[in-house]
């Protein structure tokens, strides 16, 4: 039965909030994850303390998810304490054994170039809840670069979180193309490094919207 509700299925996550009012536009337009970067050296670094703050405001059933590179244990330890992550996500050169430790559901990011084996790299982070697949970037990620989607394997076999270079212009054709179960943005909804502009996440999401009309018609 056509109800004539427009479901939207594919998840979407905003990564790299700094500020309340970013983060409450985005969570009043219905998106599902939101992400706070726990590595210092990124100009959209949140301190563990500052993160907790902005994840209080996160309603439930909206994913709150740390974003770490090659940290320690104990800092992710803490951020996990402190800032009530759901989820981790990370960023560096992680293992397996290191990302299961925290015993909380985790995303492992890979950044793609040609030779990068996809599947290799899925049977490896088979623990993963996702592969969330990224451009090659010196500085580990949210560059806004995209890389080859070409490249993806048809059946990755773990849910792919599509990211690297997404915008309200190309999300729609992403999302056609792709069909990720999850898309994954940071500078495309930007206006400056950290500063997310909230009339681009609702073109975002309505890019998104427009690209699952593309794929089920
Ligand atoms: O945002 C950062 O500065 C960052 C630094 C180091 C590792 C990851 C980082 N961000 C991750 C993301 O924001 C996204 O998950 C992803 O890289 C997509 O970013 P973008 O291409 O900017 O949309």
């Amino acid at each position: 039965m056509n109800t004539g509700i427009n479901v939207r299925r594919t998840r979407i996550k905003v990564c790299g909030f700094t500020r309340e009012a970013d983060l409450d536009g985005a969570l009043a337009l219905g998106v599902d994850a939101v992400g706070f970067v726990l590595y210092p050296p990124s100009p959209r670094a949140v301190s563990i303390a500052r993160a907790a703050e902005l994840a209080r405001r996160v309603p439930p059933f909206v994913c709150r998810v740390g974003l770490f590179v090659n940290e320690a244990p104990e800092v992710v330890e803490q951020a996990v304490r402190e800032a009530g992550l759901d989820l981790l996500q990370f960023h560096g050169d992680e293992s397996p054994e290191y990302c299961e430790r925290f015993g909380r559901p985790w995303i492992k990011a890979v950044r793609v170039r040609p030779e990068t084996d996809l599947l290799e790299c899925a049977r490896l982070y088979r623990g993963a809840r996702g592969l969330l697949l990224d451009a090659w970037s010196e500085a580990w990620g949210g560059s806004g670069k995209r890389f080859d989607w070409t490249l993806i394997p048809a059946d990755l076999g773990l849910p792919l979180i599509l990211s690297g270079g997404l915008d309200p212009d190309n999300v729609a054709d992403a999302v056609a193309n792709i069909r990720p179960m999850a898309v994954d943005v940071s500078s495309g909804v930007e206006s400056g490094k950290g500063i997310k502009d909230v009339a681009r996440v609702a073109a975002f999401i309505s890019g998104v919207e427009h690209g699952e009309a593309r794929s089920a018609g």
